[in-house]
């Protein structure tokens, strides 16, 4: 019996230990553009190490995840960040996990609204993309360089994930 994980409401405070929400907020308002544009400054900064390592824009388009869902993996980038920002309108999944000596910790999953985006910091393990109900388009801003990127972990025994109530 797979231990069964709960959907939380994805909130700034909630997901700082992993990384940013994007997402307009009160306090980070500049007004631009003669008044006509608020410009929601520096909600989250993407970061890439390494020599000849650049920040690409890409999009990600995603088909919808079975419910119920068996989680039994999650994966790092070690050299970057990496954001995803919706672009068609519906919620979304974001699975993250404390770093456990190496390895993920019990994961966390929060249900993103689709004015959220969210940011992972380098080095964060969380689940690839989730996509809810349709097929669903992303912005994503993350690293190319040379290096391995990505570092997956399977887990022994698999979490379930119930299907989201909207
Ligand atoms: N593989 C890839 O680019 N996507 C994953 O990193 C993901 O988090 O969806
Ligand atoms: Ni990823």
């Amino acid at each position: 019996m797979s231990e069964r994980l709960a959907i939380e409401p994805l909130t700034r405070e909630a997901f700082a230990p992993f990384g940013d929400v994007i997402e307009c907020r009160a306090d980070s308002i500049r007004m631009i553009n003669g008044g006509t544009t608020e410009r929601h400054h520096a909600l989250a900064r993407p970061e890439v190490v390494g020599e000849g390592a650049s920040v690409i824009l890409n999009i990600f388009r995603g088909q919808p995840r079975r419910f119920p869902y068996s989680l039994d993996m999650m994966e790092r980038h070690p050299l970057g960040s990496q954001s995803f920002s919706p672009l068609s309108g519906r919620p979304y999944l974001v699975v993250v996990s404390p770093d456990e000596d190496g390895r993920p910790g019990r994961p966390r999953v929060f249900l993103a609204g689709a004015h959220q985006g969210v940011n992972y910091h380098r080095n964060v393990w969380h689940h690839p993309l989730m996509a809810l109900g349709t097929v669903c388009d992303f912005l994503i801003a993350d690293r190319e360089g040379p290096g391995n990127n990505l570092e997956e972990f399977f887990f022994d025994n698999p979490y379930e994930i119930e299907e989201p109530t909207p």
